[in-house]
């Protein structure tokens, strides 16, 4: 829900007639009785004052939705209960909290409130993320974990990773080498919506469609905060035009995976070759999965795994160049272990422990859903010695719980050596740190972006050496965040890349090494 989301509800709210505003206030108090009712008594989490209608709204306006309620939960404890419209929301910034929420209570939490993305993009939430705990859950997230990301997946797909990222650093060296600087984010966006495809359906869905790449860039860069969620009884009426614009979008995409699903099933046709599987044809093969649900688990994937692995990798290099000494101990790792005459292979990174600290660090700093994907109680409760009732969405603010000052020494510097000799991990066992959040709704694909983000970090900073545009130091890196489907870095991280280690290691590794 960032900034000009909020914009929006207020833009909304100013173009109510005072009929519009009459009767909205009629329905939000009769829906307050209502609720009143349903939830009679129970003592709920404190709460900030509230103002009619809009709840709790108006705490988020200015400002982003992950520092808003981390001040939030400053003031009022690290248990809270807003009410958004006629949502009833508890935010969760305490890892003894988020630990009785994802571990103890697991079962009461571990669905998905009703949303209208889920709706109009993913069927109703037939695919994964938006699914409720129901048996569509537990057979995309089987299918996910034992045909997609198991290790031995995962492993299968390393030549694919070693591949895509000689495309990028061969393009980041061409552009170095006519002293044009790169954007990393978007050179790393399109490394891993390359390799996404080529795993789902073994084609590179960038270089194969335009329409695809405008669609994952439409779906990821617009709005995802929409009023009529919050106020259903405006859904008909769509004053924010977010509903038409979400069933369009959802209504494209199904068009262009048809295309997609149809040649893939006439080249399979046509073709007596004896490849292996990919995850469409496994898709494809289970006869209880309508197309419909095939397409919606792909988006799944194009979008939950697209963004997070680079965002995550962009973050750690801006922490990097704002810190020279962990950049330092980081190359003398690489150089030590891998040495200079030749590139990071996979089975290194096991051996890089600093590198395996700097990616911890990041995430723990910089977690790219900041306030994970929004839970849901499936019946009345107790949390922390509050009543929570059943259909409460719960949001846990795993950005405030990476930086509490009650768990972290020194909590807002990047400093891996925290992670050096401890056993802290950032797997889901340890509630200190969770950018993968943990329990049964736990992040399918942490083992690959794991590997994925080490493996691109290690390259680049043995591979490469990194110059800022002009006048920039490594202090002007700045580190200001976007809150969109990922907390990405605002601004661009524009880089010049050189090669840094001896010409003919590039040459081996099947790179064109045109002098510099
Ligand atoms: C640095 C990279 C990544 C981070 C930090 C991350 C983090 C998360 C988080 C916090 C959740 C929500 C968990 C919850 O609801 O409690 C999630 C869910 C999910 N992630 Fe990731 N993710 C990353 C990469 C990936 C990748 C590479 C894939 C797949 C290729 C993926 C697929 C999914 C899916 C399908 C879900 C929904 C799971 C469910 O609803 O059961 N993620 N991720």
């Amino acid at each position: 829900m960032g900034k000009t989301n909020m914009e929006g509800l207020i833009g909304v709210l100013k173009s109510w007639s005072v009929h519009t505003v009459a009767a909205v206030v009629f329905l939000y108090i009769l829906l307050k009785i209502l609720k009143r009712g349903r939830h009679k008594s129970g003592r709920r989490p404190p709460a900030p004052p509230c103002w009619p209608l809009i709840g709790h709204f108006h705490h988020l306006i200015s400002g982003l939705p992950h520092h808003n309620l981390a001040k939030i939960a400053e003031k009022y404890g690290p248990i809270v209960w807003l009410e958004l419209g006629a949502a009833s929301v508890v935010v969760v910034s305490s890892s003894d909290i988020a630990k009785e929420i994802l571990k103890t209570q697991d079962h009461i939490f571990a669905s998905r409130p009703p949303a209208i993305l889920g709706e109009m993009l993913f069927a109703n939430g037939l695919d994964l993320l938006f699914s409720p705990l129901n048996d569509n859950f537990r057979e995309a997230r089987k299918i996910f974990t034992t045909e997609l990301l198991s290790q031995q997946r995962i492993d299968s797909f390393q030549d694919l990773r070693r591949e895509f990222f000689s495309t990028t650093m061969q393009r980041a060296f061409e552009e170095g080498d006519a002293n044009r600087f790169i954007n990393l984010a978007e050179i790393m966006h399109e490394q891993f919506m390359s390799l996404s495809t080529r795993m789902l359906y073994g084609k590179d869905g960038r270089a194969h469609s335009k329409q695809l790449v405008e669609f994952i860039r439409i779906l990821t860069t617009t709005g995802w905060f929409v009023v009529e969620e919050y106020f259903p009884f405006l859904k008909p009426f769509d004053p924010s035009g977010q509903v038409k614009r979400l069933k369009n979008l959802g209504e494209n995409y199904f068009h262009l995976m048809d295309s997609v699903i149809d040649q893939h099933l006439k080249e399979n046709s046509n073709s007596n070759s004896n490849r292996e599987q990919n995850f469409l044809d496994v898709l494809l093969a289970m006869s209880n999965f309508t197309r419909v649900q095939v397409k919606v688990l792909l988006l799944d994937i194009l979008l939950a795994g697209g963004d997070t692995s680079p965002d995550t990798i962009v973050w750690a290099i801006a922490e990097l160049l704002r810190h020279p000494d962990v950049m330092e101990r980081l190359q003398n790792e690489l150089d030590d272990v891998i040495g200079k005459e030749r590139l990071v292979e996979e089975e290194d990174l096991k051996k890089l422990e600093y590198l395996q600290a700097v990616v911890k660090e990041t995430l723990r700093l910089h977690p790219i859903g900041a306030l994970g994907v929004p839970h849901f109680s499936t019946e009345a409760t107790k949390v922390a010695g509050y009543d929570i009732p059943a259909s409460t969405r719960v949001m846990i603010n795993l950005y405030a719980i990476g930086r509490d000052p009650k768990v972290w020494e020194n909590p807002q510097k990047f400093d891996p050596l925290r992670f050096l000799n401890s056993p802290i991990d950032v797997k889901g066992q340890h509630y200190e740190v969770l950018p993968f959040s943990s329990g049964r709704r736990k992040c399918p694909g942490m083992n690959l972006a794991l590997v994925s983000v080490a493996y691109n970090i290690a390259q680049l900073v043995h591979a490469c050496s990194f110059s800022l545009p002009e006048g920039m130091t490594g202090l002007d890196v700045d580190l200001e965040e976007s809150f969109g489907t990922t907390l990405c870095k605002r601004n661009p991280l524009n880089l010049l890349l050189k090669r840094r280690l001896p010409t003919h290691v590039y040459g081996k590794a099947g790179l064109s090494v045109s002098a510099q």
